[in-house]
Formats: C-alpha cells, sequence, structure tokens
C-alpha cells in the first residue's frame, strides 16, 4: 500500500484535514486504528503542521487514513496547570512565531511581549515583534517604539513597524511571511485580522472555538487553524497567548528563556541562584550595569513571582 504525505491543516479532535503534498488537494483523515503517537504526554496526537503520511479509504469522497506522523522539528504546546494532566499540542513544525503588538489602542504591556518570547524560546521557535497602528502614535511613543526595537532586536527578535488601515509596512510584512510557516499571535483589537486581510483577501481568519467533552464534565479546547495565504507559505492563527501558558515552567528554567541572561548565569556566586536578592549575582550586576534592561528584568521577576501570565 502506498501512503501519500500530507499536511494538516486543521482539526477536530477525531478528523483532521490534510493537504496533499503533492498537489494541494485536500483529503478528511482519520487516524488508523492502532495509531503510534510520537511519545508527547498530550490530549491529541496531531496538531496542525504535522505532516502525516496517509492512505486512501476512498478517493471519490476524499477520506484518509493517517498511518503516520513525521517526526517535527519543533512544537507549541499549552501546558497543563495541573502537571499530572497532559498538556494540549497546538502547532508543529512552526517556523516563526509572530506576536502583532500596539503601543496604543490596546496598549500591548512589555510584560505581555516578555512572556510571550519566554514561552517561544521555551519551544525553540524564533520570534518576531510587529508593531502594527503606527498612526496612532505620537512623537514620545515613537521613541520609545524606537528604544523598544532597538532593544528587541538586539536580543536576536526581528521587528516591523506596519499600519494595516493604510497598508503601510504591507511588504516587510509579506516578506517575513514568505515561504515559512508563522504562527500569529496578538491580543484583541491590535489588527492581527485587519494586517492578514490586507495582505490577503480572500481569507477569514476567524479563530474557532470548539466545544469537546471529555471525562469528566466539559472542556473548552481551542484548536488553531492553518491558512496557506500563496504557496509554501502558511499562518496558523493561534488562539492567544494564554495558549503559550507559561504555567507549568519551571522556575530553573526562566532565565535560561531570556538571551541577555543565558551568557551570565554560570558566573554567579551560587549554582542555584534564582537572580533575585542573591549576593554575587552576574544578572544583578549586568542590570545595575544597564547590561540588561531593566523592564526585562522586571519581567523576569514577575514570571518567577508567578503572576498571571495572561495580561
Ligand atoms: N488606526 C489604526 N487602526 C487599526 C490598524 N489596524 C487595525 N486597526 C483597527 O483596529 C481594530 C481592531 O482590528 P482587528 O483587525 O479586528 O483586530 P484583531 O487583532 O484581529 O482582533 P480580534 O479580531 O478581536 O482578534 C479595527 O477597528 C481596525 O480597523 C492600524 O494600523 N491603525
Ligand atoms: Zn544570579
Amino acid at each position: 500500500m502506498s501512503l501519500i504525505r500530507g499536511l494538516v491543516l486543521r482539526s477536530t479532535g477525531s478528523w483532521y484535514e490534510v493537504r496533499d503534498s503533492r498537489d494541494g488537494h485536500i483529503w478528511q483523515c482519520r487516524l488508523k486504528g492502532k495509531f503510534k503517537a510520537l511519545g508527547l504526554k498530550v490530549t491529541n496526537p496531531i496538531a496542525v503542521g504535522d505532516y502525516v503520511n496517509f492512505e486512501v479509504e476512498n478517493e471519490g469522497e476524499n477520506f484518509g487514513i493517517i498511518h503516520e506522523i513525521v517526526p517535527r522539528e519543533n512544537y507549541v504546546i499549552r501546558r497543563s496547570v495541573h502537571k499530572t494532566a497532559h498538556a494540549h499540542l497546538i502547532a508543529a513544525n512552526v517556523d516563526q512565531a509572530i506576536l502583532i503588538c500596539t503601543l496604543v489602542f490596546p496598549r500591548t504591556s512589555l510584560g505581555f511581549i516578555d512572556r510571550f518570547l519566554v514561552a517561544i524560546e521555551s519551544f525553540r521557535i524564533p520570534g518576531v515583534l510587529v508593531f502594527n497602528k503606527q498612526d496612532l502614535l505620537n512623537d514620545e511613543m515613537k521613541d520609545f517604539q524606537a528604544e523598544l526595537m532597538e532593544l528587541y532586536t538586539g536580543l536576536g527578535y526581528r521587528c516591523l513597524t506596519t499600519t494595516a488601515v493604510a497598508e503601510l509596512g504591507l511588504d516587510d510584512f509579506k516578506t517575513l511571511l514568505k515561504g515559512k510557516v508563522s504562527l500569529l499571535s496578538g491580543h484583541s483589537g491590535v489588527g492581527k485580522s485587519t494586517l492578514v486581510n490586507a495582505i490577503a483577501p480572500d481569507l477569514d481568519i476567524k479563530t474557532q472555538e470548539v466545544s469537546t467533552f471529555a471525562n469528566k464534565g466539559v472542556h473548552t479546547t481551542t484548536f488553531a487553524e492553518m491558512f496557506e495565504l500563496e504557496k509554501d507559505t502558511f499562518i496558523i492563527d493561534s488562539p492567544g497567548i494564554k495558549e503559550l501558558g507559561l504555567a507549568d515552567m519551571e522556575k530553573e528554567e526562566i532565565s535560561h528563556y531570556f538571551p541577555e541572561m543565558r551568557d551570565l548565569l554560570n558566573q554567579c556566586r551560587f549554582n542555584n541562584c534564582q537572580h533575585i536578592n542573591e549576593p554575587g549575582c552576574a544578572v544583578k550586576d549586568a542590570v545595575s550595569e544597564g547590561k540588561i534592561a531593566m523592564s526585562r528584568f522586571e519581567s523576569y521577576l514577575s514570571i518567577m513571582a508567578g503572576d498571571d501570565n495572561r495580561k
């Protein structure tokens, strides 16, 4: 029996919409009875962005049966708040994670940006910040934004500016996406839909809420969806930052997801230093010397303190 390679664009938990890698044809697939997951402890074995090998079940009706998953480059999960419970797989094989931000209407806080970046660092996915609504910034805000862009570019995150409503910066945004699988995130109201609609008017990227019944009561599970903007260019509309939760992250891990702290970590006096108030802390020294931005250190402290990560 010959298997066909395909890309999972959408899933409801029991059905998978799979794009035939040969011709882009869409198949409705279900899992083979004895399907073997990839060993991750997750509630759903397959997510959007997964490549699978499937068998044609019914050519005329476009039904297929998924036999196996192709090993993943990376994946994004929503960790469970309860350590014993399984995590939810959001997406796989993501080339970059883009946060759409705005400094006004609504203002994306620095804490929120940093939480996003910490989450994607933990998944080892490159991060990009797109600052939208340039038309609404006064000079003071523009200066502030320039400082932020310098800060984040210096940390290795690409930064772009756009004005979706006036179609400014859209070429850069398109170039950013071209040939890649991008996860798009951002607070409601930052202009995510406006941006995507401006570059791909035929799409309708409304996030889909799907309710599923689990053993004990009702759960609302949000599944991400993948869209093909043009050949080989895909976006995943991710349900939001809370999906990239830091809930179950170990405290010792967090500093490793701050690129500016990483190289200093073995220079602290105590090897279990939490970089909060220990003497001889290389991270705190770097903060006092201005080598680490105060806003980043504040985000670090707030994540360490377990503050709500949804704001
Ligand atoms: N002034 C200005 N307004 C913008 C810009 N981009 C989007 N908007 C407006 O901001 C509002 C929210 O935009 P949406 O595209 O719906 O935002 P969203 O991020 O998709 O939000 P959800 O649909 O809730 O997820 C709309 O009224 C847009 O017209 C921009 O660059 N400048
Ligand atoms: Zn330290």
